[in-house]
């Protein structure tokens, strides 16, 4: 033990060291004084570099140093939440990171495989004081003991899953299992699909994989970032901590509700609703959705146009041929529009040229090439002509478009329309693929944006060769006095050398200092270098068209469990957990046909096997092959079921609440307005000692202690989202008086 507390104290020294120097560092950039514009932009970067390395120093402080591995050729290293080297010249390894190959024995050796092995130790600390060690022998020749050996290899990992919950989830760099180890390195490239039932880890190992892949792949997912989607927003505050504690910043957590920017999704659909708009087919209704705002005038009643030569006749003729001109480019709408304009006003020209120039004898007409260029200038800049051809092919932003088509929704099956229709209202998340979808299907008008970069770039070039220029004189200058030096063939490389302006100027470009990750929040365009899906069995068709736009690589990981999925928007569950490889199959297959793989979690660290072995009880009433996933502890603490009036249920969970971590009451949204005391106000605070929710804001999270009430009220798949929540303890109440979804006060969600 006091070895070991002189390790951690020395690993905790240098820490500071390298703090002081961070924060030093910091401070001497911010205190950088310049009024050039290049050296101001430096200046930012500078003070985001160093802030990262100091906010990853500050997030390594708690339990730094975990784990120690000794090697049967005599070479310890000890394993931490970060890399730190010693302050020698050859900048000695101290404390090895626990994402470096060389740890990887700490998560994988065992006893039949020890991996070059003598013995593994874990180190627990409160502080910076060293508490415990439990060492694992893996060479069983090796006679040395060190009285730490642990009666159960498992010792360390049963005491952190058995702790009291704080409402945010935790790492788990110091107990990473050998199957959660392999999924958190696999390789970065291709698309891996992780599945598991409840509490097998798969939102931890999905974030580790996160800092894992940031931690490999560094130079490349810095630059284009990393996006981990999750099913709400109280979830991605429940794992918000996770990456920050491991030191990782450069990631974007979002929901695909947020992933349009500009739009702030605050509005609700009823399920059914959001199941119409999630469906594949929806993409082929927008496409013809826009097609119909490519309009033509009825035949026989031609748009008539004032102009200076007379009247000019946009009859359907030409609009048909303008239009389908327009159409054969290919291009998205708004882009097409100016391929329609130009026939449009060729047509129209012809019409003028032929009024003016025409030989009244029959001969060709009068006016030769200028005089026809001419007119066209005067028929293109002509307002009305403008205004006739917009009248036909608006030029239309995604939520002009969308919000039109909501109104009044074609294409779909009366009942559909009638669930989707809406004249105002905020939008919902089930509307954010579909904007997503309508700007592609529009393309953006940017060309006034292109011009303006393109006069920026433009600009920067000049600056550039500017910059050029003085290198160069200067470096004539530095030689002006040394006799017989030809300038031009000194061996000294400067700027000019090696670099010319349009490369320069493109540096310049790199030089926007915010971090990846707020660019891309900021595009809709990003191409991320990984996106990571939790709870991916909750994505509609149409967010999954969204989801592959941002990832032309396809290299991403998802993370899910088809026998939990609750949402109407997401494909149909299979029958039984076993056939998931259809499941993903059918979502994947139109974006990379059978290229991705499966990898299947099968041990359950969450739910005691008491709880469990009822949940999956209740499970094969409707499903008899249904099996769950093995639990890994059990606490002799059996479900209770209880028949309670509503009114009684918040005295009952203060009863059962735990002095120590949290509970909550699980209970259909109908029911929530009379399960009062509980506090169901305001936005959903998981820090609380008790909390109300619904299934579906279940998902994901978990609890020391969770009521259920009314299951008869939920659909299989909640009800077992429901019931695998809880770490400890499980409470399950019919309400004494019978409640029906008609006699429960009506949900809002359900009312839209
Ligand atoms: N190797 C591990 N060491 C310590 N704790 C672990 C380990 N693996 C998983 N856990 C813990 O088990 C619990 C369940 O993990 P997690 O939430 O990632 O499961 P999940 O598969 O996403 O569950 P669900 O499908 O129910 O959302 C968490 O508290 C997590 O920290």
């Amino acid at each position: 033990m006091r070895q070991e507390q002189r390790f951690v104290s020395l690993a905790h020294e240098r820490l500071d060291q390298l703090r002081a120097e961070a924060e030093a560092a910091v401070r001497a950039t911010i205190a950088q004084v310049s009024t050039d514009r290049q050296a101001r932009v430096e200046r930012d970067i500078g003070v985001a570099e160093h802030s990262a390395s100091l906010a990853a120093l500050n997030a390594a402080d708690a339990g730094l140093c975990f784990g120690r591995i000794d090697r049967r050729d005599g070479v310890t290293h000890h394993i931490g939440r970060t890399g730190i080297r010693k302050d020698d010249t050859e900048r000695t390894p101290l404390l090895i990171d626990w994402r470096a190959p060389v740890a990887r024995p700490f998560y994988l050796a065992t006893g039949y495989e020890p991996m070059g092995l003598r013995r593994r130790r874990h180190i627990t600390s409160e502080g910076r004081t060293v508490t415990a060690l439990h060492d694992e022998i893996m060479d069983l020749a090796d006679p040395t003991r060190t009285g730490y050996e642990s009666h159960d290899a498992d010792e360390v990992l049963l005491a952190a899953l058995g702790s009291a919950r704080t409402g945010r989830m935790g790492d788990i760099v110091s107990t990473i299992q050998a199957e959660q180890d392999h999924i958190i390195r696999a390789p970065q490239r291709g698309l891996l699909v992780v599945e598991g039932g409840p509490g097998t880890g798969k939102t931890a190992v999905a974030l580790h994989r996160a800092a894992y892949l940031l931690y490999a792949h560094r130079e490349q997912l810095a630059k284009r970032a990393v996006l981990i989607v999750g099913p709400n927003p109280a979830f991605l505050g429940y794992i918000g901590e996770v990456l920050p504690s491991l030191g990782e910043t450069g990631v974007l957590l979002a929901t695909v509700g947020e992933l349009f920017p500009g739009v702030h999704a605050t509005g609700t659909d009823s399920p059914a609703a959001a199941a119409v708009k999630g469906r594949a087919d929806m993409s082929a209704v927008l496409a013809e959705a826009v097609r119909d705002r490519q309009r033509v005038p009825e035949k026989g009643e031609p748009i008539v146009i004032a102009h200076d030569d007379g009247e000019l006749v946009l009859d359907w003729d030409m609009a048909v041929e303008a239009r389908h001109k327009a159409r054969e480019t290919g291009l998205p709408h708004n882009l097409a529009m100016p391929y329609f304009a130009f026939r449009i006003v060729d047509d129209l020209t012809d019409q003028v040229v032929d009024r003016i120039g025409a030989d009244p004898y029959g001969g060709p007409n009068f006016l030769g090439p200028d005089d026809i260029a001419q007119l066209g200038k005067a028929v293109a800049a002509s307002s009305e002509v403008h205004a006739a051809i917009r009248s036909l092919w608006p030029s239309l932003t995604p939520q002009e478009f969308l919000a039109d088509y909501l109104a009044d929704p074609t294409g779909l099956p009366d009942e559909d329309a009638a669930l989707i229709r809406r004249t105002r209202g905020p939008w919902t998340s089930a509307d954010v693929p579909l904007l997503d979808e309508a700007a592609e299907l529009l393309g953006e008008d940017d060309s006034a944006a292109r011009a303006a970069a393109e006069a920026e770039r433009a600009r920067r070039i000049a600056y550039a060769q500017g910059v050029l220029d003085v290198s160069y004189a200067s470096r004539t200058y530095e030689f002006e006095d040394k006799e017989d030096v030809d300038a031009d063939a000194s061996e000294v490389l400067s700027a000019h050398d090696i670099i010319d302006a349009e490369r320069m100027a493109e540096r310049h470009e790199e030089a926007d200092h915010r971090s990846a990750a707020e660019r891309a929040a900021a595009d809709r365009t990003w191409a991320f270098g990984h996106i990571i899906v939790d709870e991916a069995q909750e994505l509609s068709a149409m967010a999954w068209r969204l989801l592959m736009r941002r990832c032309p690589t396809r290299s991403m990981t998802l993370v899910g469990d088809p026998a939990q999925t609750g949402d109407l928007a997401a494909p149909p569950t299979p029958k039984a957990v076993g056939d998931g490889g259809d499941f993903w199959q059918q979502i994947l297959g139109p974006f990379v046909e059978d290229r991705w793989e499966l990898a299947r979690l099968g041990v359950n660290y969450r739910t005691p096997a008491e709880i469990m072995e009822y949940a999956a009880g209740r499970r094969r009433a409707g499903d008899p092959g249904f099996t769950p996933p093995r639990s890994i502890r059990s606490t002799g603490v059996h479900p209770w079921e209880r028949t309670v009036a509503l009114a009684e249920v918040a005295r009952l969970a203060q009863e059962e609440a735990p002095a120590e971590g949290r509970l909550a009451v699980i209970a259909p949204r109908e029911l929530h307005a009379r399960l009062t005391g509980l506090g169901d106000d305001g936005p959903l605070d998981l820090s609380r000692p008790v909390v109300l929710i619904d299934p579906r804001q279940a998902k994901g999270l978990e609890f020391d202690t969770v009521l259920v009430v009314a299951p008869e009220l939920m659909l299989p798949n909640d009800l077992y989202v429901a019931l695998t929540r809880a770490t400890q303890r499980l409470g399950v109440i019919t309400p004494a008086a019978p409640v029906t979804p008609a006699s429960a006060t009506p949900s809002p969600v359900a009312a839209g």
